[in-house]
């Protein structure tokens, strides 16, 4: 079900749709009409532009947006490298099916330091690939501080308590079971209203999310573009005289700082494509099969890109007639990195993949349901079904072959070393042969 239990406070306005045209201003006659880039623009504002794609893209994916501010980006002192946070980029790609414990939770980390590479493949430098990120932070960012991620575009899986996020673009906020996407450049702050905060980032180093095409499902299904929803414009009122803040920036999986003498947070006014947004997966529109087998997991794509999709396993209705309803056993093409925001996923009933947790099945490394899941499914009786009722499992699934970090096969010491053993050695043989030999019988009853 949407997150409902909620009224959403003044600070927090959306702007609803995806990739639609927005405007928004936080003072009225702030955006110049008919044009953008005007001799003088309202209120002594500067303007500047970002650019999501490159200028000539096509229209369908350019992606770009005007910003009115107090002061440009550009008024900064120059970056410095900044030692206190050791990206894990060390990426060993190996076929070994593997499955993490819960991730812990951590008291003493900010959102910048709570980051810790788990996975990836290919290069910000070289725009190609993606990162995985675990992040458990305990305390808000110290005030008067920012970060963005040059490399990528920060897909945000939020598993555990309330992201309060300050964007150059506007507030938002974001609840459990809710997801958020920070564009590649967009400046931001994390404050932790409700303590501790914990899940899963998928950061692409080209391209953007696309809602996936509809094809014979029709023009509504899956997740539907009014249910994104994107900040309106808002500015820091009292803090546009001179202050310190400095501004961390990751860049090719390293970070550095710069100070500067003014908020980031100063843009009175924006118009374009190019902004951060939030969807709730409890508004997603699950489609599956209503006669008999299981569909691709493809069917519940929320957001596509050719490095990867992002998928995920609602609570659900399965009625189908004669079939094994939980995934298939199965080897792919693609690796799959999966997650668990709440509750049990259908396929793993044998208690190892636990909400904040993770696996990852990569290319042609063959996986399924485990034994304890597959004895019951191939007996039940098939009546109409709820699975997944208080439960949200997610997947990353890419045609890439994603590396695990040094922290992700060792430090973070959650890799479960009984995977196989526990989940699909257990397996029992129910082969009979045919009475009489080979050739001699063709169907077998039990
Ligand atoms: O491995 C998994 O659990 C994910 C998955 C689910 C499904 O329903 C079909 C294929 C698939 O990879
Ligand atoms: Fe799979």
């Amino acid at each position: 079900m949407p997150v409902t239990d909620f009224t959403t406070p003044e600070k927090y306005q959306y702007l609803n749709g995806f990739q639609s045209y927005h405007e928004s201003e936080a003072l009225p006659n702030t955006l110049p009409i008919g044009a953008n880039s005007p001799q003088k623009p309202n209120y002594g504002l500067y303007a500047e532009k970002v650019s999501g794609t490159s200028f000539i893209a096509p229209r369908s994916e350019n992606l770009q947006t005007w910003v009115y501010r107090i002061l440009p980006s550009a008024a900064h002192l120059p970056f410095e490298a900044y030692h206190e946070y050791e990206p894990s980029t060390n990426i060993h790609q190996v076929p070994q099916q593997l499955r993490w414990d819960p991730f812990d939770l951590d008291g003493e980390a900010d959102w910048i330091h709570s980051l810790k590479q788990l996975g990836g493949v290919g290069s910000p430098a070289t725009k190609t690939g993606l990162g995985i990120y675990i992040f458990a932070a305990g305390v808000s960012m110290p005030p008067q501080q920012a970060f963005y991620s040059a490399d990528g575009d920060f897909l945000v899986v939020l598993q555990h308590g309330v992201l309060d996020i300050q964007t150059e673009l506007g507030n938002l906020l974001v609840r459990p079971n809710e997801i958020l996407v920070i564009p590649r450049g967009i400046k931001y702050r994390v404050d932790l209203p409700g303590g501790a905060v914990r899940g899963y980032i998928l950061e692409l180093y080209d391209g953007h999310f696309k809602l996936p095409e509809l094809g014979p499902i029709g023009s509504n299904g899956l997740a539907n573009a009014r249910d994104f929803q994107a900040p309106v414009a808002a500015f820091d009122e009292t803090e546009y005289g001179p202050s310190s803040w400095t501004i961390f920036t990751k860049y090719n999986n390293a970070m550095f700082t710069a100070t500067q003498s003014h908020t980031p947070f100063d843009v009175v006014g924006w118009h374009g494509l190019y902004y951060p947004y939030k969807y709730d997966l409890g508004r997603f529109n699950a489609i599956g099969s209503i006669s008999f087998d299981h569909p691709d997991p493809s069917i519940f794509t929320v957001l596509t890109n050719p490095t990867a999709d992002f998928v995920v396993f609602p609570p659900r209705w399965l009625v189908q007639e004669d079939t094994f309803r939980p995934p298939w056993f199965h080897r792919n093409t693609m690796s799959e990195f999966m997650g668990l925001v709440l509750g049990e996923y259908d396929a793993k009933v044998g208690g190892g993949f636990r909400p904040a947790g993770a696996s990852l099945h990569n290319i042609m490394s063959a996986h399924g349901p485990d034994a304890d899941a597959h004895a019951p499914a191939s007996e039940a009786e098939l009546t109409p079904t709820k699975v997944g009722e208080g439960s949200m499992a997610f997947m990353f699934e890419s045609p890439l072959m994603i590396g695990v970090t040094d922290w992700g096969l060792e430090k973070c010491r959650k890799v479960q070393p009984g995977y196989n053993a526990e989940s699909w050695v257990p397996l029992k043989r129910h082969f009979k042969m045919p009475t009489g030999g080979i050739g001699k019988e063709t169907k077998v009853s039990s």
